[in-house]
């Protein structure tokens, strides 16, 4: 059943509100830049849901004086639904990306496989180097072999969260925090 935001939000509990985040974020963008020092990385945006993060570590990466060369790709596998299936390709990055230092910006690594097609496809186009910023990361072990958050800013639990860029079937996607729905609303979808 389509259920509305609203529904969500009285079945769910705050993880992490919006001072945490970015408190999280302006912290994360401390060793980003320390690494980046003197280089332009290709400074890829995961759509949808990397947007309200990527845009803001691109600011506290900015005030550090680390220049980005900004560019966005969307590679999707829940398209909206609370599980994942097969990645689907959207849009591919216009920059080439041969010899290049690329830092990827997504919301959330939860089992993994939307980043591991990525971080090949990058490698693939001959990218020098391939980092993974990840807002949230999502405590189990499932998560795919070999692939892991060079810079994370929280942990969640292993329940379906949204906000701050993760919808709840497409929505919520602004909400400034993070929000798990309970296992009995997620059973009741
Ligand atoms: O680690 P995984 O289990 O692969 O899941 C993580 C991915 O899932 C979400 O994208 P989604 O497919 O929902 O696309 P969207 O950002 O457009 O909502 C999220 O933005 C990550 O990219
Ligand atoms: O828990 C999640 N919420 C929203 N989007 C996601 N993509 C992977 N896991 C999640």
């Amino acid at each position: 059943m389509a259920r509305d935001i609203a529904w969500a939000l009285a079945n769910s509990d705050l993880i992490h509100d919006r001072d945490t985040l970015e408190s999280a974020i302006a912290r994360m963008a401390q060793p980003i830049a320390a690494d980046f020092a003197g280089s332009v990385p290709v400074f890829l945006t995961i759509m949808h849901g990397g947007l309200p993060f990527a845009g803001r570590l691109a600011m506290e990466i900015g005030a550090l004086g680390v220049d980005l060369a900004f560019d966005y790709l969307h590679a999707t596998r829940y398209r909206g639904a609370t599980s994942g299936g097969e990645l689907t390709w959207k849009h591919r990055p216009a920059t080439p990306l041969a010899g290049r230092r690329v830092l990827l910006a997504d919301d959330i690594l939860d089992e993994g496989h939307t980043l591991r097609g990525i971080v090949q496809w990058c490698r693939d186009e001959g990218a020098a180097e391939v980092r993974i910023a990840a807002l949230a990361v999502k405590k189990h072990d499932r998560c795919v072999d070999g692939v892991c958050a060079d810079y994370h800013g929280v942990e969640v639990p292993d329940r379906y969260v949204f906000g701050y860029g993760m919808d709840f079937q497409e929505q919520g996607r602004n909400l400034p925090a993070i929000y798990a729905l309970t296992d009995e609303a997620l059973r009741n979808l």
